[in-house]
């Protein structure tokens, strides 16, 4: 297995539609052409919850990876969501990812775990048959602690010394957890990426990661790659001062009733950037209420994230 290096910024874009609904694949090469243009963008991931993979269909999924390569040019790589309930299922979505140019992928937990939670390694299993059945290299996805499908230590150290796992993406939201689990993670698989995508929580996470991977990457990536660059410098006073420059667009995106209405914000927020023509989400998703995208441009203004230029 070749190993892809996310020591840096993941975004996980949105994925734009059309004012009727379908997939804007225009608009796709506008965001995906934006986001490859950033230094230290290190790949992107798609299909995840901000990209609203699961509303998709099979076909579009895999329209959706092919067309996020293409705009990078296939300099970045495709990280696909992997998000299919049964083990079998979700080794078909990971086959159908390689083909459509993927180079690695995001395995969500079976659906089932956040409610009931998971059987002493079935999580296990379900890693090494995606990667046996595709080969594509796997990034293990720490849920967070109030679900049940987040995975206890051992499960994640398990899982992390599989073959083809090469990252992990926490979002435990226990600080506890962090502070006890990460050092341990990386004691017991020193190769072990270790990516935080705790969106609301970023400047608490940084010291301790070798990068992001989060939604908001998709939103505000040139202070991302800053507050990277600050935590691995362990400069708590510049990356405190970037914190502090986001906390209106945090607010704006993140500190909101729901963290599905993320998705919604940082479309609206890419109105405001000139990526995106208009904010249209697919059901389960609803619009925002009147104003809010207003208040998102007015946030974003304020940190400095104006209108970009889409390379040609
Ligand atoms: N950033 C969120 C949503 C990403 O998939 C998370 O913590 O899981």
């Amino acid at each position: 297995m070749s190993t892809l290096d996310l020591r840096g910024l993941t975004p996980a874009p949105v994925t734009p539609f059309t004012r009727d609904g379908d997939v804007d694949y225009d608009a796709i090469a506008r965001l995906g052409s934006w986001l490859g243009s950033v230094d230290g963008v290190k790949g992107l991931v798609v299909l995840g919850h901000a990209g609203e993979g699961t509303f998709l269909t099979q076909d579009e999924q895999v329209r959706v990876i092919a067309a996020f390569k293409d705009s990078v040019d296939g300099r970045l790589p495709i990280i696909a969501g992997i998000t299919g309930e049964g083990t079998a299922v979700s080794v078909e979505e990971a086959r159908r990812a390689v083909d459509a140019g993927a180079s690695a992928g995001l395995v969500y937990p079976s659906h089932g775990w956040l409610r009931f939670g998971y059987q002493e390694g079935a999580p296990q299993d379900r890693y090494k048959a995606i990667y046996e059945g595709s080969g594509l290299p796997l990034i293990l996805f720490q849920y967070p602690d109030v679900t049940k499908a987040t995975y206890n230590l051992d499960t994640q150290l398990e899982i992390a010394a599989q073959p083809g796992v090469f990252a992990t993406k926490n979002g435990v939201r226990n600080m506890r957890r962090w502070d006890r689990e990460i050092p341990v993670l990386r004691r017991e698989n020193p190769d072990l990426q270790i990516l935080s995508c705790h969106d609301e929580y970023l400047l608490h996470t940084v010291f301790d990661v070798d990068g992001l991977l989060v939604g908001y990457g998709g939103l505000a990536p040139e202070p991302l790659v800053e507050l990277i660059a600050a935590g691995k410098a362990k400069d708590y006073p510049a990356a405190r001062a970037i914190h502090d420059r986001l906390l209106p667009v945090t607010a704006n995106v993140y500190h909101r009733g729901s963290h599905m209405e993320g998705t919604v914000a940082l479309k609206e927020g890419l109105v405001a950037r000139g990526i995106l023509e208009h904010a249209t989400v697919r059901p389960p998703l609803l619009p925002l209420a009147e104003g809010a995208g207003a208040e998102i441009a007015a946030a974003l203004q304020s940190a400095g994230l104006s209108a970009v230029t889409v390379p040609a």
